[in-house]
């Protein structure tokens, strides 16, 4: 994925505005993770749902495999590109409480319209990848937050997506289950070969990518996250 020059103004009463992107430039490779760390405000979740086809840009393109994707928010191609190549991870999980952990984790499979057999199937073995087999059949007010994120993992991965985005996937989640959730999509993306982009605020995350703020040179990346793990470590 590659994406070029892309802006976002959000217009608000009368003449106000704010820009919530400013030219983003940046490539994304096959099976690479990176990592965009901003502060409260900087435009992180802005950029995520336009990524995923949630929102459209102001101005900017996006392409993947080098075919330069069409209008972001209109039907049927949004859903479509969605579906084809988006897995969605959040910060408060976005599960249905009124769905089984199977169910959920299915759902995608079941809008697709896939046979009964095939979801029962990719339903078990994406569930095992995430380490919920026993689960299956509990509601998710029954797992603890880290499990429900394993779920929302399953559920982003089970239509095999070439991209993930996370959106502060940890930020609801104690330091110890966070480190299990950011190894298991680590793990998961080397099996899948999958692409992801994860936005956070917070430094001790941003260790786990490949690049942060992939403008930045390596070199710059390394100083950047040890002078944040210096605040970090200073702070508390
Ligand atoms: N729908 C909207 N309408 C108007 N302004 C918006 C809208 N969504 C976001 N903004 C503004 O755009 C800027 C970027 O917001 P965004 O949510 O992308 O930041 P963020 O980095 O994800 O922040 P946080 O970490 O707090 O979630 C902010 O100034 C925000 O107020």
């Amino acid at each position: 994925m590659e994406v070029k020059k892309l802006k976002k103004r959000y217009y608000k009463k009368g003449d106000n505005y704010v820009d919530a992107l400013k030219e983003v430039d940046f490539r994304l490779e096959e099976g690479e993770f990176i990592i965009i760390m901003g502060s409260s405000g900087s435009g992180k979740s802005t950029l995520l749902q336009i990524l995923g086809g949630l929102d459209s840009p102001t101005a900017g393109d996006i392409f993947i495999n080098g075919e330069k994707i069409g209008e972001f928010n209109e039907e049927p191609f949004a859903t479509e590109y969605r579906k084809k190549n988006i897995g969605f991870v959040f910060q408060f999980y976005n599960l249905i409480q009124a769905l089984s952990v199977g169910e959920n984790v299915s759902l995608p499979l079941i809008l697709r319209g896939d046979s009964s057999k095939d979801i029962k199937n990719m339903t078990k073995e994406i569930l095992n990848l995430v380490g919920l087999s026993e689960r299956e059949k509990h509601i998710p007010s029954e797992l603890s937050g880290g499990q429900q994120q394993r779920v929302a993992l399953a559920r982003a991965l089970i239509t095999s997506p070439a991209i993930l985005l996370a959106d502060e996937p940890t930020g609801n989640l104690d330091s110890k289950t966070s480190t299990e959730i950011l190894e298991l999509i680590d793990e998961t993306r080397k099996k899948l070969n999958q692409s992801i982009v994860l936005v956070t605020h917070d430094p001790r995350v941003a260790t786990y990518g490949d690049r942060v703020n992939p403008n930045m040179t390596r070199e710059e990346n390394t100083i950047f996250i040890m002078r944040k793990l210096h605040e970090v470590i200073k702070e508390s």
